[in-house]
């Protein structure tokens, strides 16, 4: 028999997946046991406050007692203190274990997903995983914040209020056991199919987040082709059918609650019509009456509780599954057992052994085939070719974005897959086309490429990258706000950045992939000034687009179709002709 999807709707809904919650309860245990404590103090003084009631008429009005009348106020008014102070300290234990396995949830899942492959987030949209850190979590915190102890609370007061109704008048009570079943078929029924439709409510929002993630973050392309309408229309037809799973699970739940009411109430008034004409008929005194009308408005509370709850804890159970699912992902590139060190310091030698690479989502096609290269430590290596002939291949390759599907890569004699990801990374510093800004400070944004550079280091790369000046210009220098809402780079500025988180990361192997859009004359001069600054003393591998660059390596791989078709200088290449020499006359601009 197969498993369905994990992404099929129609799969079954485990309550079990709720004990994955159980790790990130655990550490709170002292508020778990605080809070049992505090719900076993309320639930107990609330149990007792009828039978101080009874007393009152069985001592007081009965034998116009005034000072057993006292008495009884009294110890009302005390069971009611014990239960105000056991009630406000149960809600703070539980609300605060609610916050904090939320947080924990939250900060796990995050640490888990930030550590998946390249791969993962080829597959899956980011505003769909945003979604699940907000979103699912916070279903997850509203059943561990409250609904566990609504539903524990309830579940106590049903019981001590169903003994206490046999104690008080097993015939009374005899008769209420007879209409439970009639109370209880409904919520299982009902709950099943409130469970479906909350998954698959939460799976429609997520639908639209990931929608709105994705424009929002390219609204300028969105107004640029004039597409605002087509996309509020697509998102607000994602957010109708959110809408109009909800209104099915609302009024599934509506029903749900209205025949609890109906028939519990119902049940109870036929009950206490029952006990009324048995204290007319003299066989059943007024007080006890009263206690068992307590416990009987008691459990019927517990009881809506607990269906209310009921739907709390299923959206719970299709919310943790989804981030079961998550925390089930397992990322393919991962450290080997026994890791090799790389040998200090780092020579920066690089060998590309009968490489084949097709990448994951599209295996029909080789994005490299047969590729081997040798590079020697030190050496600054220009990769020019047609667009997508597999330079920015090469460099997922080196970075192990992807592990190639045969062959293997050496970096100092070590292969890529024998040594852990940070000693890899931490020995490479990337300059990509496309700089990310990230929200904080100049100074933050430089210090991306080492996390503990001084203040003095980061000017110092900046100044080496030529960004120094225009940062000075800023309004608050290196404190100005870069990244989203902060200022505006342009795209010159911007990789003057990239380039000085590259130096500041001081790393034996260099990666440049060279910005297409056009610089003026003179950042060009400025960054190339910059890049063969840094270049020096370590392995670079480019992909160049511009004659300078070319100009200034020590070798030039041209490559196409995922191959390596001609190698050499410049000038041997130009005087060979074939490809390089037209990507020569028409500039580079691939
Ligand atoms: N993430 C990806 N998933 C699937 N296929 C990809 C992916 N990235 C690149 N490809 C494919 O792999 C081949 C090589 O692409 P690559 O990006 O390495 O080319 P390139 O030489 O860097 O091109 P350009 O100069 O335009 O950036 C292309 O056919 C491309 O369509």
């Amino acid at each position: 028999m197969s498993t369905p999807p994990a992404n099929d709707p129609k799969r079954p809904r485990r309550i079990g997946s709720l004990k994955l919650l159980w790790p990130f309860v655990r550490p709170n245990r002292t508020l778990a046991f605080g809070w049992l404590l505090f719900l076993a103090l309320s639930s107990a003084s609330a149990l007792v406050l009828p039978v101080a009631v009874r007393h009152m008429f069985d001592h007081g009005f009965r034998h116009s007692n005034a000072q057993a009348i006292n008495g009884s106020f009294l110890a009302l008014f005390v069971v009611a203190l014990v239960m105000a102070f056991a009630t406000a300290a149960r809600f703070y234990c539980i609300s605060l274990l609610g916050e904090r396995t939320l947080a924990a949830l939250r900060s796990k899942l995050y640490a888990h997903v930030i550590r998946l492959d390249v791969g993962f987030y080829e597959r899956n949209r980011v505003g769909e995983l945003t979604s699940r850190l907000g979103t699912d979590t916070e279903v997850v915190q509203a059943l561990v914040g409250s609904g566990i102890s609504v539903a524990l609370r309830s579940a106590v007061m049903l019981i001590g209020a169903t003994v206490a109704m046999v104690w008080t008048s097993p015939r009374l009570a005899g008769l209420t056991a007879l209409v439970i079943p009639a109370v209880v078929l409904p919520i299982l029924i009902f709950g099943r199919r409130v469970q479906k439709l909350s998954r698959a409510s939460q799976d429609r929002l997520a639908d639209a987040a990931a929608i709105a993630n994705e424009t929002l973050n390219a609204a300028s392309a969105v107004k640029a082709y004039a597409r605002e309408g087509i996309e509020s229309d697509r998102y607000g037809d994602a957010i109708a059918r959110a809408l109009s799973t909800a209104r099915k699970r609302i009024g599934v739940r509506s029903i749900l609650t209205a025949v609890v009411i109906t028939l519990f109430f119902g049940a109870i008034t036929l009950v206490l019509w029952v006990g009324a004409r048995d204290v007319l008929a003299g066989t059943l005194e007024e007080g006890v009456l009263a206690q068992f009308i307590f416990y009987a408005v008691y459990s019927g509370g517990s009881m809506m509780g607990l269906s209310d709850v009921w739907g709390d804890v299923l959206r719970a159970a299709g919310a943790m599954e989804r981030i079961g699912e998550l925390f089930a992902e397992d990322a393919t590139i991962a450290d080997p057992p026994n890791p090799v060190a790389l040998p200090t310091p780092v020579h920066g030698a690089l060998r590309f052994e009968h490489i084949e690479f097709r990448y994951p989502t599209r295996l029909d096609a080789p994005a490299l085939h047969d590729f081997n290269l040798d590079i020697r430590p030190g050496e600054t290596v220009a990769l020019v070719g047609p667009s997508g002939a597999g330079k920015s291949t090469v460099f997922a390759l080196l970075l192990r974005f992807y592990d190639p599907q045969r062959g293997r890569i050496t970096f100092d004699g070590v292969d890529l897959r024998a040594m852990t990801l940070p000693e890899l990374r931490g020995a490479i510093a990337l300059v990509p086309q496309e700089t990310v800004l990230f929200s904080g400070s100049a100074a933050d944004n430089i210090r991306f490429g080492r996390q503990d550079a001084s203040d003095e280091e980061v000017h110092d790369a900046a100044r080496a990258a030529e960004a120094n000046d225009f940062i000075q210009l800023l309004q608050d220098g290196y404190n100005a706000e870069l990244g989203e809402r902060g200022v505006r780079l342009s795209g010159g500025q911007r990789q003057r950045v990239a380039i000085a988180r590259a130096i500041l990361r001081d790393a034996p192997l260099l990666l440049l992939d060279e910005a297409t859009s056009s610089l003026d004359a003179q950042s060009e001069a400025a960054i190339q000034q910059a890049l063969e600054r840094l270049e020096k003393g370590r392995t670079t591998l480019v992909i160049a687009h511009r004659l300078a660059t070319v100009q200034r390596a020590d070798r030039i791989v041209v490559m196409d179709g995922g191959r390596i078709i001609a190698q050499g200088t410049h000038a041997s290449l130009l005087a060979e002709g074939g490809l390089y020499a037209e990507l020569a006359r028409l500039q580079f601009v691939a």
